[in-house]
């Protein structure tokens, strides 16, 4: 019997972020290996129109919970959705909910973020700053609370090159900076926002950071860890093989490339890819609840589970098999047949950006004001270059991460606790991960059918057809107004003849 398995048997557990990509994965891994916990209760706001319960249906209802449902089939009946704002103040909770959260919860896993790097300072501190500092007051008054594990992101400290499992201070104290927000003016915030996050690249990594802090300064008396996973990405294994669910970080990539829209990117080849699989990083946190529980380390302890330090790959070999798989499996209705390159110089890149995308799209747009419908084209290349462009910083580098505590982590678990919350990526072959992850993206996030595939294939052979007209028409024309102007290419091509 798994250790980790039984200690969260007849516990209470509170998630945030429980709707989001790594909070699903988490509760439906810990439906699946202790059925007889108590309760999860989730944070919910409602959203798009939907009611909580709508939302938390809707969850239940999808193929990741499939397994779930033969495991624990009154999984219904152990969410217990509770209505939550985590930008409003006590999170909004009504006094009766508060109340029972407070007395009940045993563990604590804190997932919600905004994991946008476009984000207002305003709102990401709210999300990723302020509304920590809230958890962990609600924590403090928790008398049952076992542990509570922050994830926080590898990229917390980007601005180094070597990262330890330690906690960093930020320049500018966390509450000097809630404290300034308050008053402060939107156009104000904007303009000092540079100057804040300083090296870092994006708002959501300092806002990361200063979260951080505030764990650290806010601990109090009680046993905290915090998780930093680097890229994460679809499922390895579990519960089966290639699940994703948001066009975060490379999902998205995959599908502007697979579909035909991105055709080059800047990026370093021999960079490491550290992406990091969903259910590796579920495995460990849950690890790291029971640890953090049971062993109560006596200050607060920093994981990172990322891939590169143990089993690295990198942006080339991660393209090509990305590319190989588009072979056998394409995705349907591609604007262009999917074929891509990296360039790390600026000037190509900018002429491939002109070339490749550019000037496809208004052509593309041409033909649709033609044809008497919208042109859509241009807009949509500007926002995918736009995204892009925010990527670049993070596939043009190389990190070290230090894994000295998931290491240590992972000897102390037994062997079937080693086999049931396995977080060793080491044991995990790129080729097959990708493939699966290509073929995931096209199936929950894209929604294709496999039965789909041979008329792809015949399109991605009408579209190498076209492609190769029109390069020979191209070649053409271009010869044909050298042969006019040239007597060297004349004599050239009277030779041939
Ligand atoms: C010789 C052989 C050579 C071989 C070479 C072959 C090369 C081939 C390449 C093949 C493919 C390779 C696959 C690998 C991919 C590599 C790239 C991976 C990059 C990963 C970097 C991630 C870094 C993460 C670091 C930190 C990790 C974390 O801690 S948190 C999670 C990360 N967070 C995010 O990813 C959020 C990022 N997104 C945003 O901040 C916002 O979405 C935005 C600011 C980017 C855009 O916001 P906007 O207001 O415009 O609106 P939005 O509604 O959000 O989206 C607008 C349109 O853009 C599309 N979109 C959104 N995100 C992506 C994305 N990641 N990729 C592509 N497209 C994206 C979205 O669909 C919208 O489209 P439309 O609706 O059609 O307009
Ligand atoms: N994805 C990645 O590559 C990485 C993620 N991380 C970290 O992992 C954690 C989870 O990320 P991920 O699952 O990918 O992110 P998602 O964007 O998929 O999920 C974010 C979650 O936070 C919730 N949330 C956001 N705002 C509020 C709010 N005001 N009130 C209540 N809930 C809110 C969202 O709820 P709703 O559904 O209502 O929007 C959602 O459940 C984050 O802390 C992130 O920093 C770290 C490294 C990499």
């Amino acid at each position: 019997m798994s250790t980790i398995a039984a200690f969260y048997g007849g516990k209470s557990i509170l998630i945030t972020g429980a709707t989001g990509f790594l909070g699903k994965v988490l509760m439906e891994k810990l439906f699946r290996t202790s059925p007889d916990l108590k309760v999860i209760y989730i944070l919910v706001r409602p959203k798009a129109g939907q009611t909580l319960q709508q939302r938390v249906f809707q969850i239940l209802d999808s193929k990741l919970f499939e397994k779930v449902k033969e495991v624990c089939p009154n999984v219904h009946e152990k969410i217990r959705a509770i209505y939550a704002d985590l930008n409003q103040n006590d999170f909004a909770i009504s006094k009766e909910d508060m109340q029972e959260l407070l007395s009940c919860t045993n563990i604590i896993f804190h997932c919600a973020a905004t994991v946008r790097f476009d984000d207002t300072l305003r709102h990401a501190v709210q999300l990723n700053v302020t509304a920590t500092r809230q958890l962990l007051l609600m924590a403090s008054q928790m008398p049952k609370l076992e542990a509570f594990i922050h994830i926080s992101t590898a990229y917390s400290n980007c601005n180094l090159k070597h990262i330890d499992e330690v906690i960093y201070p930020c320049p500018v104290e966390p509450k000097k900076i809630i404290d300034s927000l308050e008053w402060l003016d939107d156009a104000i915030i904007d303009e000092i926002t540079p100057k804040l996050i300083r090296d870092w690249p994006n708002i959501y990594t300092y806002t990361k950071a200063l979260g951080e802090m505030v764990v650290q300064q806010e601990s109090r008396n009680l046993n905290i860890a915090i998780i930093r996973p680097s890229i994460v990405g679809a499922t390895w294994q579990e519960p089966f093989p290639g699940w994703v669910d948001n066009i975060n970080g490379p999902n998205g990539i995959i599908i502007a490339t697979g579909k035909g829209f991105l055709r080059a990117i800047k990026a370093t080849p021999m960079a490491v890819a550290d992406v990091i699989p969903v259910d590796t990083v579920v495995n460990l946190m849950l690890a790291v609840g029971w640890y953090t529980a049971v062993h109560r380390p006596k200050s607060t302890l920093v994981y990172h589970i990322t891939s590169g330090n143990m089993n690295p790959c990198n942006w080339h070999k991660m393209g090509v098999q990305v590319l190989a798989t588009f072979e056998k499996i394409p995705f349907e209705r591609p604007f262009r047949r999917p074929n891509a390159n990296f360039t790390s110089n600026s000037f190509t890149s900018q002429y491939w950006n002109a070339v490749s995308h550019r000037a496809p799209a208004i052509i593309y747009d041409c033909y649709l004001r033609l044809t008497g419908r919208k042109p859509r084209m241009t807009k949509l290349m500007n926002r995918l270059l736009r995204t892009v462009s925010m990527l670049e910083y993070f596939i043009n580098r190389s990190w070290e991460w230090s894994t000295y505590n998931t290491e240590m982590l992972m000897s102390e678990l037994s062997p079937e606790d080693q086999r049931v919350f396995n977080f060793d990526v080491r044991q995990l072959n790129w080729l097959e991960y990708i493939e699966n992850y290509v073929l995931g993206v096209k199936k929950y996030l894209l929604k294709e059918d496999m039965a789909g595939i041979p008329k792809a294939k015949q399109r991605l052979k009408r579209l190498r057809n076209i492609h190769y007209l029109f390069n020979t028409a191209l070649f053409l024309i271009a010869w044909r107004l050298l042969i006019a102007r040239s007597q060297m290419a004349r004599n050239v091509w009277f030779f041939i003849m």
